[in-house]
């Protein structure tokens, strides 16, 4: 277990870090959003010891992280950053001798990783022959080959496209089915709602929301709702409750001013019989973060 303990960090009288606590387990992930200069990279260069918090602690395991505890941990920068004239084998093996992997298994884990996350080129090319995405993908090989019980993400799925993100997950969520502590840090809400278990939202560097992901969107009330009927729009922002009315494809997206409105919704568009479609939920993190972003300004 890692255990972040009031942990701060200035820069000069600009606090980019302030009193974060955050808990990672095994085989669990925590995802970090925040807007551009929250304080993300802040915390995970502290966490590998690239700067000294300004208070607070950060241990594992109740010990604070040592260099042979970082030779267990997968770091993916979020400025990329491979040789270009080096091949992908010399580059990925290089990372994996430094974190204690023989040279002869890191050989044959290259070739698996290099079929699983469908990289185009072979070992021996050179990384400046590769796109972009397959970069990245070879990238995410060298920090993750050895298997590490401590991985850290900042924007793994950045110039990703969705066919290359989905593959990046199933091998994120592979590792945290093997038990890994997984942090990561991204803008895409929807990967995050997807693949972490508990969320810490930044703003400022100050922790505005902290908790498993559904308890976060739950503790908003059930205050939006999808419907597809002939009802009109007028019709339905004329109900008690419903607080903007909003076109959407074949059917629209209300907000509720009040959660139990949505019985009154329902009544309404079905009072003719079918409809194909009605939907009442949480709203989503985007919705919650520009929310959040806006009250804590
Ligand atoms: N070495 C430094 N010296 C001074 N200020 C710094 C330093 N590093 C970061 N900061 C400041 O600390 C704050 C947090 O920066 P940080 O890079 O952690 O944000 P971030 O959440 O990672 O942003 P982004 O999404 O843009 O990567 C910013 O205001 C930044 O300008």
């Amino acid at each position: 277990m890692i255990q972040l303990t009031d942990i701060s960090k200035k820069f000069g009288a600009h606090t980019a870090v302030a009193d974060m606590n955050m808990t990672l387990t095994p085989g669990k992930v925590m995802g970090l959003i925040g807007q551009n200069g929250a304080g993300k990279t802040t915390t995970f260069r502290m966490i590998l010891n690239f700067i000294e918090p300004t208070s607070g602690s950060i241990l594992w395991d109740d010990h604070p992280i040592t260099q042979l505890d970082k030779q267990r941990i997968g770091f993916l920068p979020e400025e990329r950053g491979l040789y270009q004239k080096r091949t992908v084998e010399e580059q990925v093996l290089y990372f994996a001798e430094l974190h204690g992997m023989s040279r002869a298994d890191a050989k044959a884990s290259l070739i698996q990783w290099m079929k699983r996350l469908d990289v185009v080129g072979k070992p021996t090319d050179k990384v400046q022959t590769l796109s972009k995405g397959n970069a990245q993908k070879v990238q995410m090989i060298a920090s993750l080959i050895f298997e590490p019980d401590f991985i850290i993400l900042d924007e793994p799925f950045s110039g990703l496209d969705p066919v290359n993100t989905s593959l990046m997950m199933s091998e994120i969520i592979r590792m945290r089915d093997n038990g890994a502590m997984i942090i990561f840090s991204s803008h895409d809400m929807s990967n995050v709602t997807k693949i972490s278990d508990d969320l810490t939202m930044l703003k400022n560097g100050k922790t505005v929301l902290q908790g498993p992901v559904q308890n976060i969107r739950e503790q908003f009330g059930r205050t939006r709702i999808y419907v597809e009927s002939p009802t009109t729009a007028t019709e339905l922002a004329a109900i008690e409750g419903v607080a903007t009315v909003t076109k959407q494809g074949t059917g629209f997206d209300l907000v509720l001013s009040d959660e139990a409105a949505g019985r009154r919704v329902f009544e309404l568009v079905t009072r003719n019989g079918y409809i194909p479609a009605f939907s009442q939920q949480p709203p989503t993190l985007d919705d919650i973060f520009r929310q959040e972003v806006a009250i804590h300004d």
